[in-house]
């Protein structure tokens, strides 16, 4: 069976500066989602034309925007670059400077030319799933996002308040506290 060897990693997005290149639809969708997830991510955009859609999220969630072609200059101080420009050939070159420069990227809906896929994301309080399906079906990864984002109880997160309380009153050493928390959840694993 082939197997997914994407890393996921979780980025604390206001600490970082992302820029996204384009202000169409495909850029409204990438940062519907971001910002979805991470509502204080540090984002700026350029775009010589912003769609209506585009500009409700830029205004929701104070986003930098700059309306003009892209420039290189564009890149300085950014460390992940989302690109979604109507322009294949910019897309590539845009990539390519992300690349010498050594800044993680994508080009939305474009596997070749991505450092790192979006995924589907649920967020439940302290709880973050992240899903990915290899870029074999983003349709999957939707509905399954949508799936969880129902059956994931809220009450998850007070699980993980209850258990983070308990993980700051015990003593002892690293091997006793993981034995301890292993001996208090095992009836999440273990059936009935
Ligand atoms: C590889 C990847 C790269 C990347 O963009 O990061 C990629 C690639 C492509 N997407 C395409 C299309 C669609 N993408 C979606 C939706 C999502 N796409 C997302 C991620 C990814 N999309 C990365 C892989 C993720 C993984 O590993 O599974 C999600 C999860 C996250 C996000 O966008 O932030 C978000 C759902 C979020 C949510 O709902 O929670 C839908 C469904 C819909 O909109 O209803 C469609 C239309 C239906 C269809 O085509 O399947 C096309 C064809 C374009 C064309 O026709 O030319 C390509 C190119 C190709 O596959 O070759
Ligand atoms: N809309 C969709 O569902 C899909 C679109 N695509 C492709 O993705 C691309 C983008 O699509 P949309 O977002 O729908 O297009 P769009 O027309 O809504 O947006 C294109 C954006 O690119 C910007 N742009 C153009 N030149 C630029 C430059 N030099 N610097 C910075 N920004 C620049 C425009 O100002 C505009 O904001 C298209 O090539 C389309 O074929 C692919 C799959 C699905």
């Amino acid at each position: 069976m082939e197997r997914n060897t994407l890393y996921p990693i979780f980025v604390k997005t206001e600490q970082i500066k992302i820029l996204i290149v384009g202000g169409g639809y495909v850029a409204a969708e990438k940062l519907g989602f971001l910002t979805k997830s991470s509502p204080n991510a540090q984002i700026d955009m350029v775009a010589p034309f912003f769609r209506e859609e585009t500009l409700a999220l830029v205004d929701t969630f104070g986003v930098h925007s700059i309306r003009r072609p892209f420039l290189p200059i564009d890149l300085d101080g950014i460390q992940m670059v989302i690109v979604a420009t109507d322009n294949p050939e910019l897309n590539e070159r845009i990539y390519r400077l992300c690349r010498i420069k050594g800044i993680l990227v994508n080009v939305a809906d474009n596997p070749p030319l991505c450092d790192f896929y979006m995924g589907g994301i649920v967020t439940k309080g302290n709880l973050k799933v992240a899903i990915s399906t290899n870029g074999k079906s983003p349709t999957v990864a939707k509905r399954l996002r949508q799936l969880f984002e129902e059956i994931l109880p809220e009450e998850l997160d007070e699980l993980l308040d209850n258990l983070n309380a308990y993980r700051v009153t015990l003593k002892g050493d690293f091997e006793d506290k993981v034995a301890e928390l292993n001996r208090v959840t095992r009836g999440l694993v273990t059936e009935k």
